[in-house]
């Protein structure tokens, strides 16, 4: 195999969850600085334009990564879509809770995630299929980063790793190899 140059760029973001199923203190509701780095290849860089000699500009780089999960995550609650009673406590007092779970369990089947801050306190909430945990949300952030890396540099440069920090000393990563 043709050797690569490789790029990382670093965001963090405050957000909160639980893990609904966890045996101990992760089951309450708390939150996390997420540090999350995106990792990018590409053979060959740029040869002209403004990207010359680049893999992805780091500001582009920077630029999708608020896109897609600063955007709708930075000082949100990230839930997962089966936590009947947290999502419960997000449902504007005005609207029935079950109808409110329904729609965001319908965007989640069909896009992999739903957004709103039409909450009962106005609050971002995000919601995701599995539990949120660090290799949940790396594997998600992969997924939906992945087409912008490559929209972004022209073809040129793909994602090949996205890493979570849950907290200093915590990391998952998607994919492993
Ligand atoms: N493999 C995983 N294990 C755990 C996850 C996870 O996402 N993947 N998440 C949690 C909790 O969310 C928890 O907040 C973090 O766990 P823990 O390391 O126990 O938390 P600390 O505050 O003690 O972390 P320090 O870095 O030691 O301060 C649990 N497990």
């Amino acid at each position: 195999m043709t050797n690569a140059y490789r790029i990382t760029r670093r965001i963090g973001i405050d957000a909160g969850h639980r893990i609904r199923l966890h045996g101990s203190k992760c089951r309450n509701l708390h939150g996390h600085r997420y540090t999350i780095e995106a990792v990018c290849e590409a053979h060959e860089l740029a040869g002209s334009g403004e990207q010359a000699g680049m893999v992805l500009d780091f500001g582009f780089l920077k630029d999708e990564m608020m896109a897609e999960i600063d955007s709708p995550c930075d000082h949100g609650f990230i839930a997962e879509a089966a936590d009947q009673d947290l999502l419960t406590m997000f449902a504007p007092k005005s609207e029935d809770a079950g109808a409110f779970i329904d729609t965001l369990r319908q965007a989640v089947e069909k896009q992999g995630f739903a957004q709103t801050v039409e909450t009962a306190l106005g609050t971002k909430l995000y919601v995701i299929g599995p539990p949120p945990t660090a290799e949940n949300l790396a594997r998600h952030w992969f997924e939906r980063l992945a087409s912008r890396v490559e929209k972004r540099s022209e073809g040129r440069a793909r994602l090949v790793k996205l890493v979570v920090w849950e907290t200093p000393n915590c990391s998952a990563e998607w994919p492993a190899n």
